[in-house]
């Protein structure tokens, strides 16, 4: 539940958004991590007001208040998947925004989509990956190992939850055709944020790429809103070389503790997770030639 405080903060600000946060908020190089806790939530909000969605979607603010403060509670304190990640993919998402012509390629409810699909997209993440998972039979591989993406189907469940609490349900004021259509938007989104799924449409991406964008057909569509997630959910790397070093720490620090888990089960973790064998310059120059700077060309 959200407390009082935690909501008053949040609402009672009146100061108009763009003065709040100066020039360089809605710009590329603009570090959302150097945020204190309290102003990313209060920066959430001003982004969803700056892109017009309370008065397109009929958002009540003190419903959009809640929903926010119940996403962010809805984060763990691990190394890398926590909060701030959250916090810097979603603000990255509003920079595309407020930097390309989204409208021209996208609908006002895909671009809504994508925005509250980054806010959620690794809900209640572990620190741990979807091998491991199964590997450690975990509770969510039980439940969702028979379709695959575990964690991502996971994260996808923790945002409905949120959704259908009494308050926060952001999408309330929808048609029950838009409501509809915004939660397939939001699952397709948050289960292509499994990195196997990224590998598997990246021909397609790049024949889409080749080919030029084609607005009437669903495909790229849903080609294009995956894209804009794998380049939000890769934003720190586009950012300032302290602040992306200072991130792959983070990363390395998670893969790292899983691959001590995987040890003290007995099994042989990857390479890039095992703190003896991993070689960091050459995984991440291997991992932006192969996947991010492909993504971001
Ligand atoms: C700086 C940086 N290095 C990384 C190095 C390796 C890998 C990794 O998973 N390699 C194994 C694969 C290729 C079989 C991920 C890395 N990574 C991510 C990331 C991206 C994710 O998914 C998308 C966005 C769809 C790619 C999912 C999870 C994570 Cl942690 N974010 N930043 C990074
Ligand atoms: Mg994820
Ligand atoms: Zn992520």
């Amino acid at each position: 539940h959200v407390t009082e405080k935690e909501y008053s903060t949040l609402s009672a600000c009146d100061i108009p958004p763009r003065d709040r946060w100066g020039a360089s908020f809605t710009r590329f190089p603009f570090l959302p991590r150097c945020m204190t806790r309290d102003e990313t939530l209060m920066c959430m909000f001003d982004d969803v007001e700056d892109m017009g969605f309370l008065h397109a979607l009929r958002i009540e603010r003190n419903t959009l208040a809640r929903f926010i403060i119940m996403v962010k509670k809805g984060y763990r304190d691990v190394p890398y998947h926590n909060w701030y990640h959250a916090f810097a993919v979603t603000h990255f998402c509003y920079l595309l925004y407020k930097n390309l012509p989204l409208n021209d390629y996208l609908t006002e409810m895909e671009i809504f989509a994508l925005f509250v699909a980054c806010m959620c997209h690794d809900l209640d993440h572990r620190g741990t990956n979807n091998s491991f998972q199964v590997q450690s039979q975990s509770i969510l591989a039980a439940l969702y190992s028979s379709e695959g993406s575990v964690m991502e189907q996971h994260h996808f469940a923790q945002a409905m939850c949120i959704i259908n609490m009494q308050g926060s349900n952001i999408f309330g004021n929808l048609s029950s055709k838009e409501y509809q259509q915004v939660l397939d938007l939001m699952r397709d989104i948050i289960l292509a944020t499994d990195v196997s799924h990224h590998l598997l449409i990246m021909p397609e991406l790049e024949t889409m790429a080749d080919e030029g964008y084609r607005g009437s057909s669903d495909k790229h569509h849903n080609l294009l809103v995956c894209l804009l997630m794998t380049a939000c959910d890769l934003s720190d790397q586009t950012k300032s070389w302290t602040s992306t070093k200072k991130i792959a720490e983070q990363i390395y620090h998670e893969f790292f503790s899983q691959g001590d888990l995987e040890k003290a089960m007995g099994n042989k973790p990857v390479d890039m997770m095992d703190r003896e064998k991993a070689f960091i310059p050459e995984l991440q120059i291997n991992f932006l030639e192969h996947i991010a700077l492909p993504c971001y060309r």
